[in-house]
């Protein structure tokens, strides 16, 4: 990416490197890795399990420390803003929510606010109209009074992008947001998400297993194939370089490029 480009990124990383040190020993997952989130932008993050998309969302939201390198949102190096300045930059949905199975939705989508609210978590007018908002736009409202536990996967997953929503950040990382959808409901919540990114204006970098609807719903990709390394590009560019096929294709799989998806191999007898 160039240098112009980069500037106009919300959320960037130059060389980073992240990974494991335990027991086992000294582990780098992502592996000098550049990469830069655009204003308006739906990009998704794809890579075969344990290619290490949990790990580069959670340094990219300064919940990993790195190994080396440096993370750059909104024009600050992440390492050098507090908690409550971060979390009005950037706002995360992680792939297990915290337990929040008993409380209302309204009162989940409120907890957004929380980075406004101070310590008494009293809601103002305009922390009222951030909730109203991001319950309208993920069309929410209709859960009022009924409990997150009571809600089906999908309308979960709109509840908690209302609730990052209404957070109201610039940067919006969500990992595996479509996980436990059937089809009709993961092209539900991505279309959703790239309307909203369209929308508002705001950077949102969704981590998924479907490289098929990515390639269709996605403005951009990062790719993870597993060495450690983040390819970015349009869907188009990581397609036709054949970078989407390399890294799913196995004795099985192989890449369509007619249909533009994944499909068994013929004559495959396993
Ligand atoms: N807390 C941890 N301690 C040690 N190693 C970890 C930890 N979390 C993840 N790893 C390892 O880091 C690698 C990347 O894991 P990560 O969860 O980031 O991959 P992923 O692409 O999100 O995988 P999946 O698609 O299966 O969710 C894996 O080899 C995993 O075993």
């Amino acid at each position: 990416m160039k240098g112009e480009e980069m500037d106009k990124a919300v959320l960037s990383a130059k060389d980073l490197t992240v990974g494991y040190a335990d027991k086992a020993g000294h582990r780098t997952v992502v592996n000098k890795a550049d990469v830069a989130l655009m204003p308006g932008e739906l990009c998704c993050l794809l890579g075969p399990n344990g290619a290490g998309k949990s790990t580069l969302l959670r340094a990219l939201a300064g919940l990993r420390k790195p190994f080396g390198g440096e993370v750059s949102l909104c024009g600050n190096s992440l390492g050098a803003l507090g908690p409550g300045q971060k979390a009005k930059l950037l706002g995360m949905v992680a792939s297990r929510p915290e337990m929040v199975a008993d409380m209302y939705v309204d009162e989940i989508v409120a907890l957004g606010r929380s980075p406004y609210t101070g310590w008494s978590g009293k809601l103002g007018a305009k922390d009222y109209e951030k909730v109203n908002e991001a319950m309208e736009s993920t069309k929410t409202s209709r859960f009022t009074g009924r409990t997150f536990s009571s809600l089906s996967d999908g309308e979960k997953q709109r509840v908690l992008i209302a609730r990052v929503l209404a957070q109201d950040t610039d940067v919006i990382l969500l990992d595996e947001p479509t996980a436990h959808l059937d089809l009709p409901g993961r092209a539900e919540i991505m279309l959703l998400l790239k309307s909203l990114a369209h929308s508002t204006g705001k950077a949102v970098l969704m981590s998924t297993h479907d490289p098929d609807m990515a390639t269709q719903v996605a403005d951009r990709l990062w790719l993870m194939p597993g060495d450690g390394a983040v390819l970015c590009g349009t869907p188009e560019q990581l397609v036709s370089g054949g970078d989407i096929a390399k890294a799913f294709e196995t004795d099985w799989l192989e890449y369509d490029y007619g249909a533009g998806r994944f499909r068994i191999r013929e004559g495959y007898k396993g």
